[in-house]
């Protein structure tokens, strides 16, 4: 007799399983945002705490054939700050758990940590403790602890039908650079290198984040970690919305299209659905748009602010092609366990 396989669950309903379960605990004392947003905000005597995490794993997240320890240290730490900037955050302290291939050498380990800790620096967070083990494949995963204190910490659940959706950067560098790097190519030519700069080297928009929740004018807030596509359907399942975007408005990293051609890929696939781009996606009223463009070129004169598209009181997240067409494109973005993972 023939059996069912067992059901397999995508990495998207695998959080949707620890929301519902840790929610159903109920109310917890002193957790003023639990699971669902870029980090959990603490209420501890006073003060409001941020705590994120996130994992990377080699051949996962990384592969050794193109990315020094350093760029993997970097990363790692570029990552998991990005989700404090998300939440407006300020960065404080830090936990690394390393788990590491038999037969370590210095320059692997120090690479880590120098590449972990430049970026900590530049940011004022120290790296305050963590576990090392041995492990099947490099595996690093952070802990990052900071303030809220640029005003209260901005949720992906505040958005409202109506705004304005923007983006903080240009979209599809990142995974311009993984197709440049995967494919073996010379990761010095001049025009990829931009590309596999912000792959390799990503810089998390913590002022910027802080200045825009220091604003008071946002409607809701994450980091693009997984692509535009997947990120802005989640930011619309918590807010209870839906969202239009525009293909003619979309911020494509400079010199996408032609490596795009060159490797054959697609650039606006790369900017909605590639993601690792670490730019904050947030939403604000129409008329808060150009203040915040001001705001953003103060805090870093690296950011933009470029609206998107628009927040709808449907669901979904649906794209107005440059034809006029109109494709639900919600939830393509990256997942582990679905498309390029297994
Ligand atoms: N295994 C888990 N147990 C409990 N909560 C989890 C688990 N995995 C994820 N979460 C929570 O689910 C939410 C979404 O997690 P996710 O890792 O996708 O965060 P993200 O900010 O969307 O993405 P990224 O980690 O790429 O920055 C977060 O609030 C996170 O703390
Ligand atoms: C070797 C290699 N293959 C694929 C990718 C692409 N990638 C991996 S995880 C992820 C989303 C964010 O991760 P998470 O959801 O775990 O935070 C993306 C876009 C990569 N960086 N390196
Ligand atoms: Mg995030």
């Amino acid at each position: 007799m023939s059996q069912t396989p067992p059901a397999r669950l995508c990495e998207e309903d695998i959080l949707r399983l620890a929301a519902e379960l840790t929610a159903g605990a109920g109310p917890a004392d002193g957790v003023a945002v639990g699971v669902g947003d870029d980090a959990a905000v603490l209420a501890v005597g006073g003060a409001r705490l941020a705590v994120t995490t996130d994992m990377m794993v080699e051949g996962v997240h990384f592969d050794l054939a193109y990315a020094s320890p350093r760029d993997v240290g970097w990363r790692v730490m570029a990552a998991n700050l990005s989700d404090l900037a998300a939440m407006g955050a300020t960065p404080r302290w830090g936990f690394l758990s390393l788990g590491l291939r038999p037969g370590p050498t210095p320059a692997l380990v120090e690479g880590l940590f120098d590449g972990m800790l430049e970026l900590a620096r530049t940011h004022g967070l120290r790296l305050v403790g963590g576990d090392t083990v041995r492990a099947p494949a490099l595996t690093l995963n952070l802990c990052l602890i900071g303030l809220c204190e640029s005003g209260p910490p901005t949720l992906r659940s505040t958005a409202r039908a109506g705004q304005a959706v923007c983006v903080s950067g240009p979209l599809g560098a990142s995974a311009a650079g993984l197709a440049w790097l995967s494919a073996g190519r010379d990761p010095a030519d001049a025009l990829a290198a931009p590309a596999v700069e912000a792959h390799l080297r990503p810089r998390p928009r913590l002022a910027l984040g802080r200045a825009l929740a220091a604003s008071g004018r946002l409607g809701a807030m994450m980091d693009l970690s997984d692509g535009l596509a997947s990120d802005l359907a989640r930011l619309c399942a918590a807010s209870g919305v839906g969202a239009r975007l525009e293909a003619a408005r979309l911020p494509l990293a400079g010199g996408a299209a032609e490596l795009a051609t060159l490797v054959g890929a697609d650039a606006v696939d790369w900017a909605l659905r590639g993601g690792e781009d670490f730019e904050l996606l947030f939403t604000c009223q129409q008329t808060d748009v150009a203040e915040l463009a001001r705001l953003a070129a103060q805090a870093d004169p690296g950011a933009a602010v470029v609206k998107v598209g628009a927040l709808t009181k449907g669901r979904g997240v649906w794209l107005l092609g440059l034809d006029g067409s109109r494709t639900e494109v919600g939830l393509q973005g990256f997942d582990h366990f679905r498309g390029d993972g297994q």
